[in-house]
Formats: structure tokens, sequence, C-alpha cells
């Protein structure tokens, strides 16, 4: 493809060469390199893409986008210097595809909770409506039928454009996907032509990367920011930082919410283990999803259709009829007919509202066994904070291990063990092990009690330093559950 045409719309400072050039693939990581490709250099977390400027020109490739120009200059290679090379890559990888997003109407969630569940409910439902659909998840990507093994909850912007190249080739109508904090900062979706956009919610998580909570509601915004006039923005109004993503947003605004007012007017008249029993512009709608929560990712699925133009009752029916995503507030079957959960909170927010779901919904002498435990290598401040909510909304709690990645596992116990208070102490328990916790969680319950397994929701994978053990939660609750 012509070098040039992939540059539409990058902003470049300088140009050393001919960019009139044919090339091969655009390609950010230098051992992935085959001659004639493209090499975008990126300053990452971890090393500076520049450092590897020397090892893209041995692999002979035919071109170098960077921010900082190298001392040597390799002849038969273009250099093209840019402010910003990870949003210079998002709009070539546009351009390489060929806008496959202007082919399909994209809808982007971000939100600190709610992504997945809400992409998985509108991919659902628009493909019980007949259309053919994608998705880009955490859990999975899908092209209509065909699944697709998803590594990052928001891909990098040459996966992203690839696979909705794929979809629109393959006649998909609608895609719906979730962007991280992560990717809209480091501008995985940039030049993403989004027909809508929704924000959930924002709670503590992150601040490892973000820094600050101001810096985590910024980056969430600039989706908001970069939304094009035709598009609609929908926003939680019953979150203090709704209205805070609609500021200089030019895409047209409207908001749910279940409590204050708002463009869809919804509430709900009952929380029960068998469903949400909900009133949505006037309508009664039973669902089979569980919790206050859900009733918000339901109203964003709800909100989404409407704004894409599908008739109210058609969508009420269809989404009465659905599940929700793997591993969330997921019942596990079996013989004894014990109540085990498997859920992906993984921040003090989600906790919060499944524990607080669970009591809401159960009965008065069914006591609370949640298995809790805060990955490594992430924000360590959500450790204390999320052991005083488990043993807060709990009767027992076994802290245990989720994903220590390079940290000692120990060590991230002793962080959630200070956020206990001396009077709840006695009700934690730690178990490094998370089979043995998940075991010693069930030997705590009595028959009638509930079992949530918290933090892995649809992960199958115990990661500890760099390799991924297999680890299924409800795999081991039902091999234990007999
Ligand atoms: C912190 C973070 O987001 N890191 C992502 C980022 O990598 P990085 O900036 O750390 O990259 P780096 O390792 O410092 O390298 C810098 C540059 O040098 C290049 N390089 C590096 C080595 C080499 O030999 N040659 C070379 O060219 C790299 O390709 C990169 O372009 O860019 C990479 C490519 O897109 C991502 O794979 C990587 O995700 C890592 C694996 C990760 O764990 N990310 C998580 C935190 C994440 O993104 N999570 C969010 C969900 C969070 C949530 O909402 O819950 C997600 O969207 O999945
Ligand atoms: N709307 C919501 N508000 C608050 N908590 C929620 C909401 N929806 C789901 N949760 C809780 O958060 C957990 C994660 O939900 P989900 O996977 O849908 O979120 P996500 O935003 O995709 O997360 P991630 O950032 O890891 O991709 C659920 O298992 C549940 O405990
Ligand atoms: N997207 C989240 C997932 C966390 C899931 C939890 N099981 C953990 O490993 O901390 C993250 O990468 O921070
Ligand atoms: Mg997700």
């Amino acid at each position: 493809m012509n070098f040039e045409n992939i540059l539409n719309g990058v902003r470049c400072k300088k140009v050393i060469g001919e960019v009139d050039v044919e090339v091969q693939q655009l390609q950010f990581d230098s051992r992935k390199l085959e001659a004639g490709d493209v090499f975008i250099a990126q300053k990452g977390t971890q090393t500076d893409g520049h450092d590897y400027i020397p090892m893209a020109v041995a692999r002979k490739v035919k071109a170098i986008v960077c921010e900082d120009l190298p001392a040597d200059i390799a002849s038969g290679v273009v250099y093209v210097q840019v402010e910003n090379a990870a949003k210079a890559l998002g709009l070539m990888a546009c351009n390489y595809y060929d806008h496959p997003s202007r082919d399909l109407k994209l809808v982007a969630v971000t939100g600190t909770n709610g992504k997945t569940t809400t992409v998985t409910l509108l991919f659902d439902l628009f493909r019980r409506l007949g259309y053919r659909t994608g998705l880009l998840s955490t859990v999975v990507n899908k092209i209509d039928e065909q699944e697709i093994q998803s590594t990052h909850t928001t891909g990098d912007a040459l996966q992203i454009n690839q696979l909705l190249r794929n979809m629109a080739d393959q006649g998909v109508r609608y895609c719906f996907m979730e962007a991280s904090s992560h990717a809209i900062h480091q501008h995985r979706i940039a030049g993403l032509d989004f027909d809508g956009a929704v924000f959930t919610n924002i709670s503590h998580d992150h601040l490892d990367y973000h820094h600050t909570f101001k810096e985590y509601i910024f980056a969430k915004k600039m989706l908001f920011d970069q939304l094009p006039k035709h598009a609609f923005a929908l926003v939680n109004a019953d979150d203090k930082r709704g209205l805070v993503m609609l500021q200089n947003c030019a895409a047209t605004h409207y908001t749910y919410a279940l409590k204050g007012l708002s463009d869809f007017p919804a509430k709900i008249v009952n929380n029960a283990f068998e469903g949400l029993e909900m009133e949505i512009e006037g309508t009664p709608v039973f669902f089979r999803l569980v919790g206050e929560f859900n009733g918000y990712n339901l109203m964003v699925a709800y909100g989404v259709a409407k704004l894409l133009g599908v008739e109210t009752q058609e969508i009420l029916l269809e989404l009465s009829m659905l599940q929700g995503a793997k591993g969330r507030f997921q019942l596990i079957p079996n013989p004894l007919n014990k109540v085990a959960i498997v859920d992906y909170a993984h921040t003090p927010d989600a906790l919060e509202n499944v524990l607080k779901t669970i009591q809401a919904v159960r009965q008065d002498n069914q006591q609370i066994i949640a298995v809790v435990g805060c990955g490594g290598d992430r924000d360590k401040t959500k450790r204390p904070e999320m052991a005083a909510i488990a043993a807060k909304y709990s009767d027992k709690v076994v802290m245990t291990s989720d994903n220590p990645r390079t940290e000692d596992p120990a060590q991230i116990l002793k962080d959630m063990e200070a956020g206990l208070t001396i009077t709840m102490r006695p009700k934690a328990l730690q178990i490094l092990d998370r089979k043995e916790a998940i075991r010693t969680a069930n030997m705590l319950a009595g028959p009638k009690d509930i079992l949530l397994v918290a933090g892995k929701g649809h992960e199958d994978y115990q990661e500890i330093n760099g390799v991924k053990h297999h680890f299924d939660d409800g795999e081991i609750l039902q091999e234990i559950l007999v």
C-alpha cells in the first residue's frame, strides 16, 4: 500500500525521504517486523520503542514513524517525525484498513464497571433482532457467529481495525466495543468513526496507571471529546461524573438513570434471585439478570437500541430473554443445589455492588461466604478497600490469590489485610492457594448459604510470573459441589 495514503490526516512535524512509496505492513513491535514494513516507535510504560529503531533498520523496514528522530539516518528508509506516535498509529491503522468503522455502526462503552456486560447484552440483542453483529470485549471478540480470542479489553489499533475490516467485509451492520481507559489514553481508538458512545460509571481503579482520579476521569472523557456530531453520547445521570463526560462533546446528548431524571425513565420494581422486575418508559418488564447494577446495564442496552432506531416492544421482548456475560453474577448449577456465584468483581465498587445485591436478594437466614483476591501488578490501593468491603458485607471471607503476576502473593494478602478493622479480622481467613480457598469457603458454608467467588469471572487462568496456569472458578466449584 502507498505510504503517503497511510499518512493521511497524520500531522507530520518533519519528513526525511520520499513518502510516495509502497510499504508492506504497519508494525509497532520491532520483534515482528519484516522487510518493507513501517515501524511505529512508541514510548511505552516498560520501554521506549525508539530504542528499537536500529533493529528496525537492520530488518530492512521501508519507513519509520517516531517522535524523536534518531541521530543516524539510514539511506533508503523514510523517517516521519510526529507529535504523538500512538495517535499516529491509530490514524494510520484506520487508513491502512480503509476506515472499516465507516462501513458499520460502531458504539463504544466506557466506564469502570459494566462494559463487558452491556456490550454483550447489545451483541446478543442485535443478533436476536436478526442483524449481523460484531463484538470487541474482554471475554471474547466476535464476528457474528465466529469467535476470536480476546487478549485485552480493547485491543491495539491494528487489531481493532483489522477486526472491524473483517466484520464490514462479512456484512456486519453493528459492532459494540469496550473502550478501556488504558486504550483511550493510549489512542488505540484514534480515528475510529463512532456512531455512539456510552458512559456507565466511574469508581476507584487503575490509579497505578492514571495516577490520580482526575486523570482517570479525563481519560474516559477523551472518548466523548472525540465523538463526531452525527453520533450520540449516552451517559448514566445517576453517576456524579455522567454529565462531566458531556462537556465539550459534539455528539447529541442523552442520559439514562434509575433514580434521577433522564431521557429514558426507568425504575426497579423488584430485585430477586430469579431476576429483575423493572418499569421502563411506563412498560413493566421482567429480566433474567440480577441486581441493581444490572438494571443500569439493561438501561444501556435499551437506550442504545432505541438510539439506533429499534422499536421499544421489540427491544424489551428480546432483552428479557438474555442472560448476560460469562462470569458476571453467574450461578453455578450443582447437584447439591447450593447457591454458588462466580463474579468478575475486581474493583471495590463492583465488589460492594455484588455483595449488596446478594444481601438484597437473600433470605434472612442465609449467610454470605466470599472468596476474594486482588491482582498483582495492578493498583495497590484497591487492596485494603476490597478486603474491608468483603468483610463488611459478608459473614465470612476467605482472602486468596488472583493473578499475582510478578508480585509476592503473600504480600498482596498483607496489603489486603491492612484494610480490616479489629472487629472484621475474626471473619477473615487467608489462604494463598485459590483452590484451597474455594474448598474452605465451601466447608464454611452451610447447605442453604451463599458462596461468592469474586475477581476472576470468565478468566480460565491464574497468572504467576508470566505463566498462565489453567484455573477456572466455575470448574473448581463444580468439582467441589458434588
Ligand atoms: C500498561 C499498558 O496498557 N500496556 C500496553 C502497552 O504497552 P506498553 O506501553 O507498556 O509497551 P512497552 O512494553 O513499554 O513497549 C513500548 C513500545 O516498544 C515496543 N517494543 C518493545 C520491545 C521490543 O523488543 N520491541 C519493541 O518494539 C512495544 O511494542 C511498544 O510499542 O501497549 C501494548 C500494545 O498495545 C499493550 O499490549 C500493553 O498492554 C499490557 C500487556 C497490559 O497489561 N495492559 C493492561 C493494563 C490493559 O491495557 N488493560 C486494559 C483494561 C483495563 C480495564 O479497564 O480493566 C485493556 O484494554 O485490556
Ligand atoms: N453497571 C455496573 N455498575 C457497577 N458494577 C457493575 C456493573 N456491571 C457489572 N458490575 C460488576 O463489575 C464486574 C465486572 O463487570 P463487567 O465485566 O461488565 O465490567 P467491565 O467494565 O467490562 O470490566 P473490565 O474493566 O475488567 O473490562 C461484574 O462482575 C459485577 O460485579
Ligand atoms: N481488566 C482488569 C482485569 C482484572 C481481573 C483480575 N482477575 C486481576 O487479575 O486483577 C485488569 O487488567 O486490571
Ligand atoms: Mg470488560
